[in-house]
């Protein structure tokens, strides 16, 4: 008897690539795995080994469906059937398909949504199929609200088709380009293919900006993953719970809670705490928030959660799903969650009467992606739980602060009741907070087991500067009273502005520092930097510091750069970048954040003419902002010698003054108010 064929089912840039091969949208690529072509099947070590063994492979779509039987090892391939479902199935159509139904077309690649622009160009170019490359990956729409919104364009336009073409990115821009053209080619045929003008203008028709809005809603509406991690005792539940109530009173979200103990007596039951249980258990916490995420909802979950690697897995599966994934460590110390030994666990471990236990003889590994961290140790429950809070809200992605005014809570007899503050037995005046900055502050330390269950040592927390989402402002965090027009009227709130370069190490950090300069304190307003392709943790360059001191700009020694992750553009109100190329990168990254990008030329150039200032001038600038014109550019001085770095440092310092009056709102609101 042969033996069995394996069953497998690949990663959805794999399927998207099965379809291409099988629909002939590749010819003349026909198989998996040709030497140099980025066209790979990638089996588990288990697979390949029977697979190679039946000489096949049948891979499988997530349902089970059989797709297609690969060749072991070869990589040819015999289509079985093709998917039939998934949203406007109907526009899906092969090269063949499309020669048939729809010859003598101008064939259009479209890979965003086309805008108001665009569509004019295209309404005189006659006959058209606009293929909308819809494939895993795709950095700026999700697959169906691409066609939903190439539909709309369709519509608009005197004679347009649409057709779905799955072409997956593959981590690699020239050979994802090189594979767009040769899929076009392809599809074409003997007809002629129009790629759309790079354009720098982001308007577009309502009912495609209703798409996009729908696709990339912002940060605060985002689904949600509140992972709680740390040892048994830490304080994971307690803190989860507390922020439940919150967000309950608060009224604006409902939640899921997948608490450790809880999910162990359900979901998870009769998983033991091996290693390999743990990570089943942690996968299954993941999937089910991730899937909550995926619909917008708030999922707040509470396992120890050991493992660095399960985590990452973790916030992957929530990332895939379209959600935020937030880490919590409470990083409380090992020594006084044994103190605590709520449930005598930890007795029972060290007399060995438990074996594996998390601290004692299984490890824990801390986090370096932890967006807070909170050692509860001495702290009330709520003075722990500020710390979450306003890391959440500095995150953009849960603003708890906007609350109904509460009426006076009476005690028994009559009295008002003092805030309520839980003080647990031991409970000392609070530490400080411990809230990871984006430059890496060292948390409080905390007591852990190193990977391999070596005794416990006390350790600071890494610095890490790479996945921090919570950028923290520099300054400004002093309460304002927010112009009585403004949006959320009376909320305390400074205008958030980041500042972008390349790597954050010349032109954004002397655009913050000397903003925080020409601010002087200015509470309405808070700093911040990044770099497109930022080093982490880098000093500023020599040369371009030089330039601060003699303008009387300090702050330079505490200064670390840092990339640009979407959580930064998240917590800003505006973004001012040092030149165009910034922009479309932004643009091209995180479509969603549109209408705050400028280049710090532009900026300045439009708020000249305005009347409005601060919030109400983002908000106008944000509906009107046109092209941003190169000339207005600051330049890159990096190695470029002293000269260079003086005529930036003037052009910037100017531009940041006109920038930093215009958004203040000071004079107007601040302390005197
Ligand atoms: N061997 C061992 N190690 C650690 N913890 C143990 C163990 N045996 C039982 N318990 C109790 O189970 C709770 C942890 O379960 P989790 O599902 O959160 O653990 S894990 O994430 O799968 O590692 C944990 O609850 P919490 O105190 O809420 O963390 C313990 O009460
Ligand atoms: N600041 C604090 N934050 C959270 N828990 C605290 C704090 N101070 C003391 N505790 C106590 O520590 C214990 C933590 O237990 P629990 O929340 O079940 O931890 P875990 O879920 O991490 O095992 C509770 O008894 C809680 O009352």
């Amino acid at each position: 008897m042969s033996p069995a064929v394996p069953q497998h089912c690949p990663s959805p840039r794999e399927l998207d690539d099965l379809e291409l091969l099988t629909s002939g949208a590749l010819a003349p690529l026909t198989r998996f795995d040709e030497p140099g072509s980025p066209i790979t099947l990638t089996l588990p070590d288990d697979v390949r080994l029977a697979a190679v063994e039946a000489g096949a492979v049948e891979i499988v779509d997530p349902e089970g469906l059989p797709l297609a039987r690969v060749a072991v090892p070869g990589g040819g391939i015999e289509a079985l059937t093709h998917a039939q479902y998934g949203p406007f199935r109907d526009h899906y159509l092969t090269p063949a398909q499309v020669r048939e139904a729809y010859p003598g077309r101008t064939f259009v690649p479209v890979a965003g949504p086309i805008t108001s622009s665009q569509l004019e160009e295209l309404s005189s170019r006659g006959s058209l199929a606009l293929v909308a490359l819809v494939g895993a990956g795709t950095p700026s729409l999700s697959p169906v609200a691409l066609l939903r919104a190439t539909r709309l364009a369709a519509a608009r336009l005197p004679d347009a088709v649409v057709v779905a073409v799955p072409l997956a990115t593959h981590g690699d821009a020239d050979a994802d380009h090189a594979l767009g053209v040769q899929v076009l080619a392809t599809y074409a045929g003997a007809d002629p293919v129009y790629a759309l003008a790079e354009t720098e203008d982001d308007e577009f028709p309502d009912d495609i900006a209703a798409v996009i809005d729908f696709d990339q809603p912002p940060a605060d509406e985002r689904g949600l993953v509140l992972f709680f991690t740390g040892l048994s005792g830490s304080g994971k539940s307690t803190l989860a719970r507390a922020l439940m109530d919150r967000i309950l009173e608060q009224g604006t979200r409902t939640i899921t809670s997948l608490d450790g103990d809880v999910v162990r007596r359900n979901l998870s039951a009769g998983l033991t705490f091996s290693k390999e249980d743990r990570e089943t258990n942690i996968r299954r916490i993941g999937w089910v928030a991730a899937e909550i995420s995926r619909h917008g909802g708030l999922a707040v979950c509470s396992p120890i959660a050991p493992f660095a690697e399960t985590r990452d897995q973790v916030r992957a599966m929530v990332d895939e799903a379209g959600g935020a994934f937030f880490l919590v460590h409470v990083a409380t110390p090992l020594e006084e969650c044994e103190r605590r030994d709520r449930k005598g666990l930890y007795a029972k471990a060290r007399r060995g009467e438990i074996p594996e236990f998390t601290g004692i003889s299984s490890p824990y590994e801390i986090p370096t992606d932890a967006g807070v961290v909170v050692d509860t140790t001495g702290r009330t429950i709520d003075d722990a739980l500020d710390d979450v809070v306003q890391a959440l809200k500095t995150s953009g992605y849960l603003d708890l602060s906007v609350v109904e005014p509460n009426p006076p809570v009476v005690e028994p007899g009559g009295a008002p009741a003092t805030p309520s503050s839980v003080v647990e037995p031991g409970g000392a005046p609070a530490t400080p907070s411990s809230v990871v900055e984006p430059g890496g502050a060292p948390a409080t330390p905390s007591s852990v087991v190193e990977p391999g269950g070596a005794p416990a040592t006390t350790v600071s927390k890494p610095a890490d500067l790479t996945a921090n989402p919570t950028p923290e402002p520099t300054q400004g965090a002093a309460p304002v009273v927010e112009p009585p027009d403004a949006e959320g009227e009376g909320v305390s709130k400074p205008l958030n502005v980041l500042f972008v370069c390349t790597a954050n190490i010349c032109r954004s950090p002397f655009m913050q520092l000397a903003a925080e300069h020409h601010a002087a304190g200015d509470p309405t307003l808070a700093f911040d930097s990044a770099g497109t392709h930022g080093f982490r943790a880098h000093e500023m360059d020599g040369v371009m510091a030089a330039t601060l001191t003699p303008r009387g700009i300090s702050g330079v020694e505490a200064f670390k750069s840092k990339p640009l992750t979407r959580d930064h553009l998240a917590w800003a109100d505006v973004v001012l970048v040092a030149e165009n190329d910034h922009r479309s990168f932004i643009l091209s990254e995180y479509p969603e954040v549109f209408r705050k990008v400028f280049t710090l030329g532009q900026f300045a150039a439009a708020s000249a003419e305005h009347d409005l200032r601060g919030a109400d001038l983002l908000h106008d600038l944000g509906q009107t902002r046109g092209v941003a014109d190169p000339a207005l550019d600051v330049a890159d001085p990096y190695r470029r010698g002293d000269e260079a770095a003086e005529a930036a440092a003037t052009q910037i310092d100017t531009l940041v003054q006109q920038v930093v009056s215009a958004l203040s709102s000071h004079h107007l609101f601040g302390k005197e108010a």
